[in-house]
């Protein structure tokens, strides 16, 4: 029993009812709430919690309509709301790989609260079934806890790398040492000998040409070849990890291979199939080639899982980057996989590409991760080097969407650290970005062709100078499909952009939408009116927006005959 003002609630759990349900009765009246969408005060929801959340947040006086549906909003973003406002929420997306430091539930669970946004899945890594135990862990954190953490597949593609280095954890190549370079397997411990992954992997490779490992650890020269061994000098000493990249250059250009594997191998399609049973969010590309790679898998995601999957191409290599706006409109959205570009581009090109596809994504409306070395030396030490906070800050002024952790988080002693520098840092450069107005500086979205795609665009535009200019608490949207919220989003306003959809597919892919904070609701209405006052009856319950914030409402609900009062519109209204 719970007492709140005057009225007296009482909670119960009826027995046809499963134990993701809930009621409050107070008289003749009753509410039935959805435990895992509803109440929390301190993390882990229970009966208790909920009754603890009634009292402490005066939310049964409050309760304005007893037909209320839950509202599912990360926790985490609850929290921060309550602590720092609408203006104070962080917009850059934080993507953590996980790997064996943070794959335990309790690791996974600490990563949530530090701010994890979406968790990366490398497939090159570990077996199926432990990342399909990943993928349960992460599902059981955001239905236990109320987290909203997407789940992102990546691919392994097909990839020249050394499997074996004779069992060592890592090698010294010595300068003129000489090497074996070959993909027979061996029993024993061989020295000077590395084993490759792939048959074809010295295919097209002469005498003469330099072999570079990892992008510049350490370099050799071909000196001879028998079938597919190489014997290779090295002329430039350095350490060979495990899983390094192979790449072969002559006359200062890769030499021209790998074309005969496909982007996609049958290993990749295994796992592709859990992704799909699974029911993860996001599969992400590697070593992507050209559009085709990416619309083969849009198609067969379409023919074969139920739930909607987004499809992200990842930009790391050259045939990719001159097929780049090919790509880009193909796909649901991107990576700047800096790591491996950097082994097929020269390293003081990176900088470049990044912001030239960062414009381009924004350009097309496509989310934009950039990803590899952000905080590299956090993977051994606590604090991050000064150059890699400011690498880090220019990533977010480029106004990315988001941005990612690798070893960090995978297998770094301090994830959860470098975590929150990624926070902090984000946070910091978004404030000044905001004061120095530099959001006005981009151009608008104009890739609308239709009328009605071109009037979505131009409202949404439009919403953003409004709402910069009036300097209202936050947008809302309600949006079946995310479009709109992500074309909001393309504007980079200053106001956090709170999207209500009731499709749970739109709501964990718009998790990676720079300043989109996506809710989950029951059920939209057709009717305009009816989305504005449940959306505002639900965060004034919640205790989450204070009288006098201002909030600025979207809607792309087109009116029909059947529902002639719906409408297109911005309106501008006070939520209290
Ligand atoms: N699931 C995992 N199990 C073991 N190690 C992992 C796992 N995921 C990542 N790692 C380790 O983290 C480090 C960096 O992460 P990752 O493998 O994702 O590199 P990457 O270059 O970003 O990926 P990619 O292979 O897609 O180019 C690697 O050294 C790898 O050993
Ligand atoms: C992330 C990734 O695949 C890379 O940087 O190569
Ligand atoms: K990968
Ligand atoms: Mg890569």
């Amino acid at each position: 029993m719970a007492a709140a003002g005057a009225v007296i609630w009482t909670l119960s759990r009826p027995n046809h009812f499963n134990n993701r349900f809930c009621q409050l009765t107070s008289g003749s009246s009753s509410v039935t709430l959805r435990r895992s969408a509803v109440f929390y005060p301190n993390g882990r929801r229970s009966k208790f919690s909920v009754r603890a959340a009634i009292i402490l947040d005066d939310v049964a006086t409050s309760l304005p309509s007893l037909d209320l549906k839950p509202l599912e909003l990360d926790v985490v973003l609850e929290a921060e709301l309550r602590e720092k406002g609408f203006l104070g929420l962080r917009k850059t997306k934080l993507v953590c790989t996980v790997g064996p430091a943070c794959s335990s539930l309790e690791e996974l669970e600490r990563l949530a609260r530090a701010g994890m946004n979406v968790a990366r899945l490398n497939m090159c890594h570990n077996t199926r079934e432990w990342h399909r135990d990943v993928i349960r862990n992460i599902k059981k954190l955001n239905d236990d806890y109320g987290f909203c953490i997407s789940l992102m597949m990546d691919t392994e593609g097909s990839q020249t790398n050394m499997v074996d280095i004779g069992g060592a954890s890592s090698v010294k190549a010595e300068d003129g040492s000489m090497w074996l370079f070959t993909t027979k397997k061996s029993d024993s411990p061989r020295a000077f000998t590395v084993q490759a992954n792939y048959e074809g992997f010295a295919e097209g490779v002469a005498v003469g040409d330099e072999l570079v490992i990892d992008a510049g650890m350490a370099t050799f020269e071909v000196v001879e070849k028998v079938g597919s061994d190489l014997t290779c000098r090295c002329t430039d000493p350095g350490l060979l990890l495990p899983r390094a990249k192979l790449t072969f250059w002559r006359d200062g250009k890769p030499v021209g291979r790998n074309l005969t594997l496909p982007t996609l191998s049958t290993k990749d399609w295994d796992d592709i199939n859990l992704g799909i049973s699974e029911e993860v969010d996001f599969i992400a590309v590697s070593l992507v080639k050209d559009a085709s790679d990416i619309k083969h898998l849009k198609q067969y995601l379409l023919a074969n899982s139920l739930k909607p999957i987004r499809v992200l191409a990842k930009i790391e290599t050259l045939e990719s980057l001159h097929n780049l706006k090919d790509i880009v409109d193909a796909s649901d959205g991107i990576m700047v996989a800096r790591g491996d570009l950097g082994v097929e581009v020269p390293l003081e090109q990176i900088p470049t590409v990044q912001e030239e596809v960062t414009r381009i994504c924004r350009q097309l409306n496509k989310p934009v991760i950039v990803a590899s070395q952000l905080l590299e030396s956090m993977v051994e030490y606590p604090t991050p080097t000064r150059a890699e906070v400011a690498d880090v800050s220019e990533v977010v002024r480029q106004y990315a969407d988001a941005l990612m952790l690798s070893g960090e988080s995978a297998i770094g002693a301090y994830g959860e650290k470098a975590l929150s520098v990624l926070r902090v840092a984000s946070e910091r450069m978004e404030l000044w970005s905001r004061e120095e107005n530099r959001q006005s500086l981009l151009s608008q979205c104009q890739l609308g062709v239709s009328l009605s795609n071109r009037i979505r665009e131009q409202i949404c535009n439009s919403a953003v100078d409004m709402a910069n200019n009036l300097s209202v608490d936050a947008i809302f949207v309600y949006t079946r499909t995310g479009e709109m919220a992500s074309l909001l989003s393309c504007n980079r306003p200053n106001p956090p952009i709170f999207a209500f959809t009731d499709k749970n597919s739109t709501r964990m892919g718009l998790n990676l939408h720079w300043g989109v904070m996506p809710l989950g609701v029951e059920e939209l209405s057709d009717n305009m009116e009816d989305n504005i006052s449940k959306s505002f009856d639900l965060v004034k319950c919640r205790g989450l927006a204070k009288s006098g914030d201002v909030v600025l409402v979207v809607s792309d609900v087109v009116p029909t005959v059947a529902n002639p009062s719906t409408f297109q519109a911005i309106l501008v209204r006070n939520i209290g």
